[in-house]
């Protein structure tokens, strides 16, 4: 199996209830809920990303033969930031990395000491041994990936209320408003949602507000 990723940073998780986490991502190219081209946007099942995920020509992007090649670049992505610190910790997204992520890949890592995340719309099933997943889901889909440790669901969008969500089996339940021109009306519907349903909490995209990747 070859991995075709987007780009590849070292940064801390902006979302959820990893912030501040010193992190690998590593991030794949293609989505099934849209194709990446604007022109496509309005047409698509998810029509708010934030994220340029077409092609493999970003920083630390390319074409990876084996899982070997792709663990190995994600460990010296690590080293070149944190030298040989534990506590690694690689952090798999996209577009959707469940379409290319597999336990090949994920033994890889493991080998090589990393904790493993993934940040998916839920569409795909996770594969075993994934340490963390986080589904955010979208509209105009199956979630099929109904457990894991959070749910974080950007918000808001009207076909997706929360409490669609409450009976699924996570840890942590999280509202993230959406970005976009109208982030600062959203973010102050999230709150007002947070306060009258407790269960329910912010996640801030926090890199975003620091002005890192
Ligand atoms: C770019 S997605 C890639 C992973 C996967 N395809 C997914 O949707 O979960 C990473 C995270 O950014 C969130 N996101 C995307 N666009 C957003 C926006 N405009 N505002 C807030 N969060 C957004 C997604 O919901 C997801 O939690
Ligand atoms: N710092 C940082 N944290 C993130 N958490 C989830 C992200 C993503 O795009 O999947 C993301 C990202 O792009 N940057
Ligand atoms: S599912 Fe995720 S990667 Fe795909 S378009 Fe939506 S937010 Fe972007
Ligand atoms: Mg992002």
């Amino acid at each position: 199996m070859s991995y075709a990723v987007k780009e590849m940073f070292a940064t801390l998780q902006g979302e959820g209830a990893q912030t501040g986490r010193a992190s690998v991502f590593c991030r794949f190219a293609g989505c099934n809920l849209w194709s990446g081209r604007e022109q496509d946007r309005a047409t698509a099942s998810c029509t708010f990303c934030d994220t340029d995920f077409v092609g493999t020509d970003g920083e630390g992007g390319g074409k990876f033969a084996t899982a070997q090649e792709l663990a190995d670049a994600i460990a010296a992505t690590w080293r070149a930031q944190a030298g040989d610190a534990p506590h690694r910790y690689v952090v798999f997204t996209g577009g959707e990395p469940l379409l290319q992520l597999d336990e090949t890949l994920i033994d890889a890592v493991h080998e090589a000491s990393f904790e493993v995340a993934v940040e998916t719309n839920g569409t795909v099933l996770a594969p075993l041994g994934v340490d963390w997943v986080c589904v955010s889901p979208k509209p105009n889909s199956e979630i099929v990936q109904r457990h894991g440790q959070e749910l974080k669901l950007v918000y808001p969008q009207p076909e997706l209320p929360p409490e669609m969500f409450e009976s699924y089996d996570f840890e942590h339940f999280w509202l993230q408003p959406m970005d976009g021109p109208e982030r600062v009306s959203h973010t102050q519907a999230a709150v007002e949602y947070c306060l009258r349903h407790p269960r329910w909490r912010l996640s801030l995209q926090t890199h975003k507000l620091i002005g890192i990747p």
